[in-house]
């Protein structure tokens, strides 16, 4: 039995991986904790998620002692938190010597001059840094087993990437080309204007400039476009590609490359049907539908995850169980 600690637990992503955890037999929960001034700290959980009244835990304050207490009991931690959180806790809780698993995005460049550019920050631990690995379950499960600190992929790149990476010895120099729609929970449960329910209507956002085109490029070795969309819906996510394959490519070609996803249980791979957003809403999975036109050697694949799972909380629960072995 391992016992983890979840920070940033009242968030979106915080609670849903909270209910993941309540829920695995061979985890238990440490403690749930937000920030030390949190408006919610002392409250249960359930008060914030009724949908969560099976659990009875309350949110703490993240104190000095609270971290004592955390590196003291807890085998690993979750951080639910913001990036600039994350940055500082992740080495604090990683230099103690306890498993991190962070879902924001400070770990997850290995090359810290991108740091300033895309968050706004200089990343001020390039040791830990150094054994930061990226968790795309799917892919990088021996990295994820060997490392303590797992840098829990973003919610569009898990969408892209998870398209994208078995096509990568077909593609050509022309860049491919990813839109990709996302319900508003992928802006976390603070309130601000642009997410607020009467301002939200599909648009595009962050063009030519999200911290996620980067992050997919480097993942997948190749320049990509990236235009996120905010819809008017809660949860999930669908990511449109259009990508030029290289001449001669065949159908049978593209069959044998998704069949890397033959056992991999939580990826579904259709030929010439597209999935919906609604498919895999509340679930861990990812669905993925493929055409390919042989006269201009052009693929477009579609693939839908539900942000606050296989986008975040459901993923880093597959890193844990990769993690530990179970
Ligand atoms: N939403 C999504 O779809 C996805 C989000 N992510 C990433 O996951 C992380 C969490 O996102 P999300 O759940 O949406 O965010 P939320 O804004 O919903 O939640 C943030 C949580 O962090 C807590 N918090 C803030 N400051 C601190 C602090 N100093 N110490 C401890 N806790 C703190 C907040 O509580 P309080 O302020 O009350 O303390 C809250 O519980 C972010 O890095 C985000 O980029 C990744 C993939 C998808
Ligand atoms: C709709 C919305 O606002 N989505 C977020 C992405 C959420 C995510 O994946 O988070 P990371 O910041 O951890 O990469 C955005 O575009 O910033």
């Amino acid at each position: 039995m391992k016992s983890i600690a979840i920070i940033g637990a009242s968030g979106y992503t915080g609670a849903q991986i909270t209910s993941l955890i309540y829920a695995d037999a061979n985890l238990t929960i440490q403690g749930l904790y937000v920030s030390e001034n949190s408006l919610d700290k002392g409250k249960p959980l359930s008060e914030l998620y009724p949908v969560y009244s099976h659990i009875s835990s309350c949110l703490s304050p993240l104190s000095t002692e609270a971290k004592e207490l955390i590196v003291d009991q807890a085998d690993a931690v979750v951080l639910a938190t913001d990036h600039n959180v994350s940055l500082h806790l992740a080495a604090w809780f990683y230099e103690q010597g306890l498993a991190v698993f962070d879902l924001s995005g400070a770990y997850r460049f290995a090359d810290k001059a991108q740091y300033p550019k895309w968050y706004g920050f200089e990343h001020d631990y390039p040791d830990v840094l150094s054994n930061a690995v990226y968790g795309l379950a799917e892919w990088n499960s021996a990295e994820i087993a060997d490392s303590k600190m797992i840098a829990v992929p973003g919610c569009y790149p898990t969408a892209s990437l998870t398209a994208l990476k078995p096509l990568a010895p077909l593609l050509t120099s022309t860049l491919p080309v990813i839109n990709a729609v996302s319900g508003v929970t992928g802006a976390g449960r603070k309130a601000q204007l642009q997410t607020s329910f009467c301002e939200v209507s599909l648009t595009p956002y962050g063009v030519l400039g999200h911290r996620h085109q980067p992050e997919i490029a480097t993942q997948l070795g190749q320049e990509v476009i990236f235009t996120p969309h905010l819809g008017n819906f809660k949860r999930g996510i669908l990511a449109t590609i259009t990508v030029q394959l290289a001449p001669g490519t065949t159908e049978s070609d593209i069959a044998k490359a998704y069949s890397f996803y033959d056992n991999a249980p939580l990826v579904t791979v259709k030929h010439d049907q597209f999935p919906k957003v609604d498919d895999v809403v509340n679930t861990p999975n990812c669905h993925l539908g493929w055409k390919f036109d042989p006269k201009t050697g052009y693929l477009v694949v579609a693939s839908v995850i539900d942000n606050l799972m296989k986008g975040a909380a459901s993923q880093a629960h597959q890193c844990i169980k990769i993690h530990f072995k179970y």
